[in-house]
């Protein structure tokens, strides 16, 4: 596994905690960026929860802006961090507490400075064309305080025990009184308390909804293009990392877009195929696609050996068919270590597969480097 250690770069600080309602396209960053102010292109975004959002609406002028700017300027130092900034405001309100995303490239003799201009930086799911907007969920507490793991009347947690209740270990929420995953539970889907549950916003069974607490960059390297690494603090077992977010498209539109993807050797597609969701036979309904827009968990590699999962989970969705696909460490990450999972699922003798398989897979070597690397990876 890759170990980025930064060069010593002083970056200037982002104004972040924004209220987006009031952010417009021509309005001012009032700390800039090295003293010089910008433009804003943060999208203000639905603004009600029967609102959501939808890939027709994706923002683009940023991303076609930059584009248009001469070659010089797109490997500057300066672009970079206008990437930076772009992800501190595109972020501020889903994940108030989540240290700055820093981009590196350690690499000598490249001169990329940050990754392509080819997506928007969102935390959410943008909905394509004929999938259905988020339904509320049926199931809701009606606790008072924080959810009580060993509670005899939560709704919450009899939904969550329902799935969990042949594991061993299965009793209570999926998360400690830290917030990180019971690991045994890992194959299960999440079903955290949501915005109609009469529970505090402290109860434990709310950790993905307040978004990223670690610290992580997006660094390039040598053979995978960009990656994912922890920053400069190690980062425990089952600590929540973010959303795989981007498109959630019908199966359809996933196949055709996978078809083009494989041909520039690059995707982002997965396919929502969770085991708890196949009945009769493995059915396909929605995929994710994190090309056009996503998140840093779009530049996590694949690894034979790997220390991140995905993980389904539920918060304000009714709908089983569309989890959130939810990133968590497997096990001790240590400061600069690549974050990566993988791609196959992780094998595992038991019947529950716990992680999507990319669609339209095809076969390339795989550079993660692992001693156990099986030497190929779907694409
Ligand atoms: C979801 S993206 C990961 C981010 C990507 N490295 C980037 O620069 O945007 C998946 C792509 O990264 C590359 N990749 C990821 N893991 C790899 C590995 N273990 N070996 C070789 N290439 C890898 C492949 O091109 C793959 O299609």
């Amino acid at each position: 596994m890759d170990i980025a250690h930064p060069p010593d770069i002083s970056y200037a600080t982002q104004g972040s905690s924004r209220d987006s309602s009031l952010v417009t396209e021509t309005e001012d960053i009032s700390s800039g960026i090295r003293g010089i102010s910008l433009e804003t292109w943060a999208s203000p975004g639905p603004s009600s929860p029967q609102d959501y959002y939808q890939a027709k609406d994706m923002p683009h002028l940023l991303q076609d802006h930059i584009n248009s700017l001469p070659p010089s300027y797109l490997k500057s130092d300066f672009v970079r961090e206008i990437f930076e900034a772009h992800i501190s405001e595109s972020t501020a309100e889903d994940e108030p507490d989540a240290p700055q995303i820093r981009i590196y490239n350690p690499i000598e003799g490249d001169d990329e400075t940050s990754p392509p201009w080819e997506f928007h930086y969102s935390n959410h799911m943008w909905h394509g064309e004929g999938v259905p907007a988020p339904e509320y969920s049926k199931v809701r507490c009606s606790c008072k305080g924080p959810c009580d793991p060993k509670s005899k009347t939560c709704a919450c947690l009899r939904r969550q025990e329902g799935y969990t209740r042949d594991a061993e270990g299965a009793k209570g929420f999926m998360y400690d009184n830290k917030g990180r995953l019971n690991m045994k539970l890992m194959q299960y889907p999440i079903f955290e308390c949501n915005d109609l549950c009469s529970c505090s916003d402290e109860c434990r069974n709310r950790v993905v909804q307040h978004g990223r607490k670690c610290s992580i960059n997006i660094v390039k390297t040598k053979e995978k293009g960009w990656g994912v690494f922890a920053g400069e603090k190690p980062i425990p077992e089952g600590t929540y990392l973010g959303i795989y977010s981007g498109e959630l498209l019908s199966d359809a539109e996933g196949e055709e877009r996978g078809l083009k993807y494989n041909k520039f050797g690059r995707t982002y597609l997965f396919n929502i195929d969770w085991w708890y969701l196949q009945r009769d036979e493995p059915e396909i309904k929605y995929v994710v696609d994190a090309y056009h827009i996503g998140n840093f968990t779009r530049f996590l590699n694949h690894s034979c050996a790997p220390n991140c999962c995905l993980v389904p989970c539920y918060v304000n969705e009714g709908n089983l068919e569309k989890p959130l696909f939810t990133v968590f460490t497997l096990h001790d990450v240590q400061p600069y270590e690549e974050l990566c999972f993988s791609y196959r699922g992780l094998d595992d003798d038991s019947d529950h597969q716990s992680a999507p398989n990319q669609t339209d897979a095809i076969y390339v070597p795989c550079r993660c480097g692992a001693a156990t690397c099986k030497g190929k990876m779907f694409l």
